[in-house]
């Protein structure tokens, strides 16, 4: 399968400025790129050419750390902590997705909506159910989205409904690793955090990303009393990063964590070492009142950072309004930090939220030769006059001012996804 898309290409190949290459072709063939030319003279007649003259051509975007199943909830209890918002919203509807109608109602609209977005590829929590989790990766694939999914595990300190067995809960996670076949959608282990996971499960989990070498998820000291509770339930153990460590869930296999706020410097640079990715979700950070990630800090230590919209802590699914929170967020650290922590630019940001993020698939969210050709077709003719602004000029007041109605194409490797 070869393609040419012509059109107005931009992308970062790192994170301090963008490639831009005004009215030039993208060169794909099986669905990875090959080149990008700046003159053709004529489509040679083996090349389906897809002519989006005037149009922007950017990466398509890279959510790291979403809940697909709080999507029916988004909007609600954002005057909670993370917490009392846990126990009195997010369980409750999680326990629903056992009935598996009600999960394919749910994930359907939640698929519809990452499309409309513009996000490619993300890396999911499910619920603990393994019928509907399984419902979701084959919806994700036959959508050809990228994704990796992760059933989630809990077995201590949630609602009766959704408390596992040890032996059950890691049991359901291998048949869903062995069961799956798809390229684009894959699982990903998912302790859920700490408080919710007995070490027993963690060692078991932890096995399981070792044997069939799986990536794991979870999350890290998002909210001041969480990352208390975890010092009483593990007092012996010196930090809560130490504690996925000592279990083997901590950089053992890819690992990406959410949130990462409170951690401390020991803890920054064992997530350095063990290349662990951190998910920064600046939208649900404000809404659940849980803090600012100090970013730059991570940046500085070489950590890798992505962005994740972490619905429905997160109120929406878009990753131009996780771009856009996350400089926000970081202007804030600035001047909280006595201006020593440096906001974030937007070729950054922006980075975050394609290659950046995308490194945890590995050849995602850039137009380099040999990345996979995912891609946006954004029309922003209403709001940008061509003539008067540059590529990237538009392409920031597209993420800022525009929306997922300037979105009139989304590619995964080069195909059309609906
Ligand atoms: O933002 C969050 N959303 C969740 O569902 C969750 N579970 C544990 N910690 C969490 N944080």
């Amino acid at each position: 399968m070869k393609k040419i898309f012509k059109g107005d290409i931009i992308y970062t190949k790192n994170s301090n400025s963008f490639e831009v290459h005004k009215d030039s072709y993208l060169v794909v063939e099986d669905g990875v790129v090959k080149d990008i030319l700046h003159y053709i003279e004529s489509i040679p007649s083996d090349y389906e050419y897809l002519d989006y003259t005037n149009k922007l051509i950017i990466p398509g975007f890279v959510d790291i750390h979403l809940h697909s199943s709080q999507f029916l909830n988004m909007g609600l209890g954002m005057d909670k902590e993370l917490i009392p918002w846990l126990n009195t919203y997010t369980f409750p509807e999680e326990a629903k997705f056992r009935d598996l109608e009600y999960a394919k109602t749910a994930y359907t609209k939640f698929v519809s909506d990452l499309i409309n977005k513009g996000t490619t590829s993300s890396v999911i929590y499910s619920t603990i159910h393994k019928e509907s989790t399984m419902f979701l990766m084959d919806l994700l694939d036959k959508a050809k989205l990228r994704a990796y999914v992760g059933k989630v595990n809990m077995d201590r300190n949630t609602i009766d409904e959704l408390c596992e067995n040890t032996n059950y809960s890691i049991e359901e996670t291998e048949e869903i690793i062995l069961s799956s076949k798809s390229n684009r959608v894959k699982p990903i282990i998912t302790p859920r955090f700490v408080p919710s996971c007995s070490p027993e499960l963690m060692e078991g989990l932890s096995k399981l990303a070792i044997k069939y070498n799986v990536p794991v998820q979870s999350h890290l000291s998002e909210n001041t009393n969480e990352v208390k509770w975890v010092k009483e339930l593990h007092p012996d153990i010196e930090n809560y990063a130490s504690v996925y460590n000592k279990f083997g869930l901590f950089g053992q296999t890819k690992t990406v964590m959410a949130h990462c706020i409170y951690t401390s410097d020991e803890e920054i640079e064992l997530m350095k070492k063990n290349g662990v990715f951190a998910a920064h979700c600046a939208i649900s950070n404000f809404n659940l009142s849980s803090g600012i990630m100090p970013v730059r800090k991570y940046l500085d230590y070489g950590v890798d950072v992505g962005l994740g919209s972490d619905i429905s802590g997160g109120n929406t699914l878009s990753i131009p309004q996780s771009i856009v929170s996350t400089i926000q967020a970081s202007k804030i650290k600035w001047l909280e930090s006595n201006k020593e922590l440096y906001p974030l630019s937007f070729s950054e940001v922006f980075y975050m939220a394609t290659k950046g993020g995308g490194k945890f698939f590995e050849h995602v969210g850039s137009f380099e030769r040999g990345y996979n050709a995912d891609l946006l077709i954004i029309d922003d003719s209403n709001l940008s006059d061509i003539n008067k602004f540059d590529v990237l000029d538009r392409l920031q007041k597209y993420i800022y001012s525009g929306n997922e109605n300037n979105i009139i194409g989304v590619y995964v490797d080069a195909d059309k996804v609906s």
